[in-house]
């Protein structure tokens, strides 16, 4: 696990370690780190030496470590052009031992444009954690102008840094190099920071405890249920599945399995759709009704439940029961419309599953802010506190938020996890870890990061849609991953 901070909480942290160290001592090692990145990128294509670097040098402190990484590649060899997108704001120390190292200083923009086009590697020094909306001019255009991989500094330009937003024009990196400690850019907005590098500068022990964690395969592999000698298949925990219709079963089968296979605790169906889960998978005991179900650990309720009359009643039902929930599709659509659904969740231990539209529908009638776009971490973490239920936001990144506050980020590696019956399938690893006696936050991070590495595997290799039944046959393999993790570590 790893935490991310804030860029308010990292400037915090930065100020007693700025004080007991030499001054400019912080962003020389800032700096350094982000030099041995770009060595390390300059390297794949060959030797290093006669390369072509050309550092983009915005007005504060982030052109600061750009223009001393500079003057770290120029000891190397390497040919290093700093642009200066504010020639008076540029950091006076770094620009004055970049000309001594005898790196090439352009202010004019046509001369920049053409030395971005000739560059091997491109630093982005633009903007870091000050950073707000998107790209200045003259910025835009010499981005534009790139044609080869680009390292940023400390965060993408453009990019916001505390929600990894982006709004206007932005750099879209290779790699990107950061120090002290992750920001949620890292994990919220993969897709424009490439891999992240974290170079360490000493601020550990100032970090107070991090807002926002990440798990890791070790993480997930120990908190996977692993079933003792002494364990049979009622003390594995029993899942419930409510879920499917007769018209549309495939919600059902695809929850059941995917919870048949996640822990070797029982599965119980119940719902319309029985007669095609028993056929797809035998060892599910299927009934028509919640009522008749007989004793569950954990219910997972929603797919394909209907939002009517029926719906609400069955929703209810398994609310009521006393035992953990998950809530997904439907069910989140019911409990969005019904103060009375959302009274009988409120404190108790259920987990609500919801992509952007269902996270919509579930606060519409809720006071306050609630807006994904602008701040998903922020916008999970109020409807959790709101609705005092575990909240997992679909997305690209993937946000778990506790009601207590807890925040977990997922940060998947490919959008193509967002295809029909996907959802079904983490609903029903959700839903087993439920009966299994993890607590919400942990079931929903834990069947999060499962749930994409299926899709990784399930696709075979990258960059090609995975249909949910593939994601669902590869469950069994990312336990396998996850648990090898663990004992590897152990
Ligand atoms: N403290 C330390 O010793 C250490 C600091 N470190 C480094 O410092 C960085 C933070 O530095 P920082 O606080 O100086 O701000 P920074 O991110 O460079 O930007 C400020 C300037 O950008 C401008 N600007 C804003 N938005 C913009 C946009 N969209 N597009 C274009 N420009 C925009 C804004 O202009 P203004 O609004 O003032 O006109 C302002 O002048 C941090 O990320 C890390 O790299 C490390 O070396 C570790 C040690
Ligand atoms: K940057």
């Amino acid at each position: 696990m790893y935490g991310v901070w804030t860029p308010e909480q990292v400037a915090t942290a930065e100020e007693p370690v700025l004080a007991r160290t030499p001054e400019g001592a912080l962003m020389r090692r800032a700096a350094h780190g982000a030099a041995q990145v770009a060595l390390r990128m300059l390297a794949e294509g060959g030797p290093v030496v006669g390369t072509h670097v050309v550092v983009l040098v915005g007005a504060g402190n982030n052109g600061g470590d750009g223009l001393w990484a500079g003057v770290e590649l120029r000891r190397r060899g390497v040919g290093v052009t700093a642009v200066l997108l504010a020639p008076d704001r540029a950091h006076p120390a770094g620009l004055a031992a970049l000309r001594k190292a005898r790196g090439r200083v352009v202010t004019d923009v046509e001369e920049g444009v053409a030395a971005v086009g000739r560059a091997d590697l491109v630093l982005d020094a633009i903007v870091g954690t000050s950073g707000r909306g998107g790209l200045r001019e003259p910025a835009p255009r010499l981005v534009a102008a790139i044609g080869c991989s680009v390292l940023a500094i400390d965060s993408p330009s453009g990019v916001d840094p505390l929600t990894g937003t982006v709004h206007d024009e932005a750099v879209t990196a290779t790699e990107t190099v950061t120090f002290g400690a992750r920001k949620p850019v890292h994990v919220l907005n993969r897709a424009r920071c490439g891999l992240v590098t974290l170079v360490d500068i000493g601020l550990g022990p100032e970090l107070p405890d991090a807002p926002v964690r990440v798990l890791d395969a070790v993480d997930v592999g120990r908190a996977w249920p692993v079933p003792g000698p002494g364990d049979d298949k009622y003390t594995q925990g029993v899942v419930g599945v409510a879920a499917g219709s007769a018209v549309y079963p495939g919600a059902a089968v695809l929850a059941s399995g995917a919870a048949a296979l996640a822990t070797s605790g029982m599965v119980r169906y119940a719902g319309s759709a029985a007669h095609e889960v028993r056929a797809a998978w035998p060892e599910v005991v299927a009934t028509d009704h919640v009522a008749d179900a007989g004793r569950v650990q954990a219910w997972a309720v929603g797919p394909g439940l209907g939002t009517g009359e029926d719906g609400a009643a069955t929703l209810a039902h398994v609310l009521d029961a006393g035992v953990p929930v998950l809530a997904d599709a439907d069910a989140i659509t019911l409990l969005g419309a019904s103060s009375d659904l959302r009274a009988r969740a409120a404190g108790n231990p259920v987990l609500v599953t919801p992509h952007a539209g269902e996270f919509a529908r579930l606060v519409a009638e809720l006071d306050g802010e609630f807006d994904p776009a602008a701040d998903r971490v922020d916008a999970a973490r109020r409807a959790a506190a709101a609705l005092g239920v575990t909240v997992l936001l679909k997305g690209n990144a993937t946000v778990v938020a506790a009601p207590d506050g807890r925040v977990l980020v997922h940060p998947a590696g490919s959008s193509w996890l967002a295809t029909a019956g996907s959802g079904d399938v983490l609903s029903g690893v959700a839903g087993a870890l439920l009966a299994a006696g993890l607590e919400p936050w942990w079931a929903g991070g834990c069947a999060a990061f499962v749930h994409a590495r299926a899709a990784g595997i399930g696709a075979g290799r990258p960059g090609a849609p995975v249909p949910a039944s593939h994601v669902r046959a590869a469950v069994p393999d990312a336990i396998r991953e996850v648990r090898a993790a663990a004992l590897a570590a152990s």
